[in-house]
């Protein structure tokens, strides 16, 4: 089987250890974090504090293995395929999330938004170019049918999980 490897360009630091409390997607996070890029890696910060958005791309690190159906965090009513979710138990435990830029100080960028672990490793920075990544019409699956304020809050906890683990072997 075909396999790709990526350098590890740099550690985001965040105030999550547990991922149980860790926000599910950096749209219902205030949190700051920074974002430590390797001395090897820090020219190419240059031009980057002309941006108010980027996108962290990064190695969810204290994943086990992966599931091609989940239930997700937003929604635990259903199993979904892991490609219509962003469950972080993929077959590429890779993570994106969109963060606003507070400053970029030398090899430091500090961002607001932050949905990650602390320590997780990064792959990639992109800028977010409103020309490139906006789109007006858009559909978005199972996620239509949730308010926002009520994906805000895991629609599940690992303890409901492990009681339908019981219930189902009982
Ligand atoms: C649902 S994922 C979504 C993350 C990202 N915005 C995305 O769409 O790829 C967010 C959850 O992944 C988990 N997580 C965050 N960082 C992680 C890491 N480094 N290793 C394992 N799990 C992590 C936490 O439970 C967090 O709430």
């Amino acid at each position: 089987m075909e396999t790709a490897t990526y350098r590890v360009i740099g550690t985001i630091h965040s105030p999550f250890t547990d991922g149980d409390t860790t926000p599910i997607q950096s749209i219902f996070s205030e949190a700051e974090g920074t974002i430590e890029v390797s001395p090897g890696y820090a020219d190419g910060l240059e031009g980057l504090d002309g941006f108010s958005h980027i996108y962290l791309l990064y190695h969810f690190h204290r994943v086990n293995g992966f599931s091609l159906r989940q239930r997700p965090f937003a929604d635990g009513s259903k199993e979904r395929g892991i490609f219509a979710i962003r469950h972080c138990n993929r077959p590429n435990p890779i993570g994106i999330s969109l963060v606003e830029v507070i400053a970029v100080e030398g090899s430091t960028v500090r961002v607001r938004g932050i949905d990650v672990l602390d320590g997780t490793p990064l792959l990639d920075i992109k800028p977010y170019v409103r020309q490139f990544d906006h789109r007006d019409t858009v559909r978005s699956g199972w996620v239509d049918a949730r308010r926002i304020e009520e994906m805000k809050g895991r629609s599940f906890t690992p303890e409901d999980l492990r009681e339908d683990e019981e219930s189902s072997r009982t």
